[in-house]
Order: C-alpha cells, then structure tokens, then sequence
C-alpha cells in the first residue's frame, strides 16, 4: 500500500481468558477460516460494530481447550489476515509484577520480552527468510486510539508497559517472578508472543490490552496465583473489556492512510531470499501474509 492510498479498516480482536464474545454485533456470523498452516483457535467471528467491519478470535477457542503452548499463532494470525483484518487488539489476561498494577488494572503494553520456547515464532522458514523490526512491537496509532477512547469512558489504563512473555502453562517460580521484576516488566502472561511477532510478519498493526487479574506469586500479601481467583477478577474484566471495545473499533474503523509507524509495511526491507532461490510451496503458503511483497 502506498502512504498516500486510503484504506477502510477492518479490526480484529484477540479474545483471551474471560473474553470469548464482543457486544453489540450486526450481522454477526461465525465461519471456519481455512489456512495453509493449520486450524485457527475455533470458527470466526464476523460482524459489524456502528458499520465497522470486524472480525473476533477467542485466542483459546470457545470452552477454553486450548493451552498456550497449543496455540496455533500462525493459523490464528493468517486467519485473520486472510480475512481482511488491518488492526488486531489483542485482550489477555495477566499477572501483575508492580505493586501500583492491582487486580483490575488495565495496561496498554508497548514491550515485551519473550522467554516462550516451545512454538512455531515465524510465517518465514526454510525456502524464504525475512527479519522484519521489532523494536517496538505493538502500533502507536492503535495505542493512542484505545487510551483516548478510554479516558472518555473515565476508564483508568496505564499507558505504557512490559510484558514478559512465559511458556507455561505453570504459573512462574517466586525466583522467576522476582526476576522478571528486576528486569522492570509490568505483567506477565502466556500469550502475546509469538502472536506480536508474526502480525508484524504479515504487516498487521497490533495493540496489547492486558487486564490485571492478579499479583503473580511475588506479593508478600497474596498467596500464590490460582485459576479460582483469576477467574473472579477476570469476569469483572472481561465485562469492562467488552464496554471499551465498544467505543474503540468504531473509533479505529474510520477511513485512513498507512499507518505513520510503518507496521502494515514491514516487510517491505525484511526478505533476504532471492526471488530465484525460495521455496515455491512455501511461496503459495504466504499468499494472504506476505502477498503484498510477493506479487511484484
Ligand atoms: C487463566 S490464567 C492463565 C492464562 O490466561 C492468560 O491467557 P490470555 O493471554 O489468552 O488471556 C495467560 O496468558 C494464560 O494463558
Ligand atoms: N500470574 C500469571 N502468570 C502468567 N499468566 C497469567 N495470566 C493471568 N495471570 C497470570
């Protein structure tokens, strides 16, 4: 796409623990989206919110089956894109390593630090290989929107955060916690890598929500982190969550040019492969993520 040209949004969300639905869809329907790499999570689902068109993904399937480590990111990342989808906000659950980040909380995330292990982290593999930027993972524009969105609707969000990614799915060691807590992360959680990663691999912008549903096992107060008491702070959250997306995928709808940060270019300098040498099975592979580059 060329700085100039004007493009009409299509918003993805990435549902995460406690967020299996958003409110207030027209013309909701959820459809299977097939892709080179696998099965997504679960079906889509499609709709339109104040005429945007918008496009939701439960990160872990409806019923919750499916384990980070599990996860297909590409399918789930190409499903997306295949579908249309320029911006993704991603929801997550996570565990608070600040004493000012209580349950509750809400972060806008603009680091991370990925210490998963055990996932398939790039759309590029033997045949065609790309190193696209990632100094800052997640899209500015996107995080401006959902802060000013959010300050209307008085809705406290830290704007600005680390969060450390963790393979799972055990909960981390105190060792661990206090670790990441010298390393200056904000919250930690399972899932936001590689998912930054390959949406960047196919030019898509993202943003990170995190929602806070507890303390991790650091707190001298709280004893250590347990699916129960997750699940009660998560509900809560998970309701906020759905009345903010309300407000912001209309707000990110709107008709506009490329994104000033680049992200929905990145792969423009990242293929170091000659065309003569790459993999043609792989070639047809990225046709949805990577067809923009490919095709000329
Ligand atoms: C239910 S607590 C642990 C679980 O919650 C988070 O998931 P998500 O990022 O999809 O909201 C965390 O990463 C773990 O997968
Ligand atoms: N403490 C924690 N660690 C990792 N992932 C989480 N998701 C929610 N709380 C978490």
């Amino acid at each position: 796409m060329a700085e100039h040209d004007m493009i009409e949004p299509v918003i993805g969300v990435i549902g995460g623990s406690g967020l299996y639905n958003i409110d207030g869809l027209e013309d909701r329907e959820w459809r299977k989206v097939e892709t080179p790499w696998g099965d997504p999570s679960d079906e889509l689902l499609f709709g339109r919110l104040d005429g945007v068109r918008c496009v939701f993904l439960p990160r872990h399937g409806r019923g919750h089956a499916i384990p980070p480590s599990d996860l297909n990111y590409r399918a789930n990342i190409d499903a997306l894109k295949r579908s249309g989808v320029t911006d993704i906000v991603a929801v997550s659950a996570v565990g608070s390593l600040r004493d000012d980040l209580p349950p509750g909380s809400f972060v806008l995330v603009d680091q991370f630090i990925d210490r998963s292990f055990a996932r398939q982290k790039s759309f590029f593999t033997t045949g065609c290989v790309a190193h696209v930027p990632m100094a800052d993972p997640t899209c500015p524009r996107i995080g401006d929107v959902i802060a000013r969105e959010a300050g209307r609707l008085d809705f406290a969000m830290r704007k600005g955060g680390t969060y450390l990614v963790m393979e799972g799915p055990q909960f981390s060691t105190r060792a661990e916690s206090e670790l990441y807590r010298q390393w200056g992360c904000s919250v930690i959680g399972m899932t936001n890598m590689p998912e930054a990663k390959l949406a960047r691999e196919a030019e898509m912008d993202y943003a990170s929500i995190a929602m806070v549903t507890d303390f991790d096992c650091w707190h001298e107060d709280h004893d250590s982190v347990t699916v129960d008491a997750v699940i009660k702070v998560m509900k809560r959250n998970g309701e906020r969550a759905r009345a903010l997306l309300t407000a912001v995928i209309p707000a990110l709808g709107q008709a506009r040019g490329a994104c000033h940060a680049g992200c929905d270019r990145a792969l423009e300098h990242a293929l170091i492969t000659p065309a003569d040498k790459r993999d043609p099975e792989l070639m047809a592979k990225l046709d949805a993520v990577a067809g923009r580059v490919l095709a000329r």
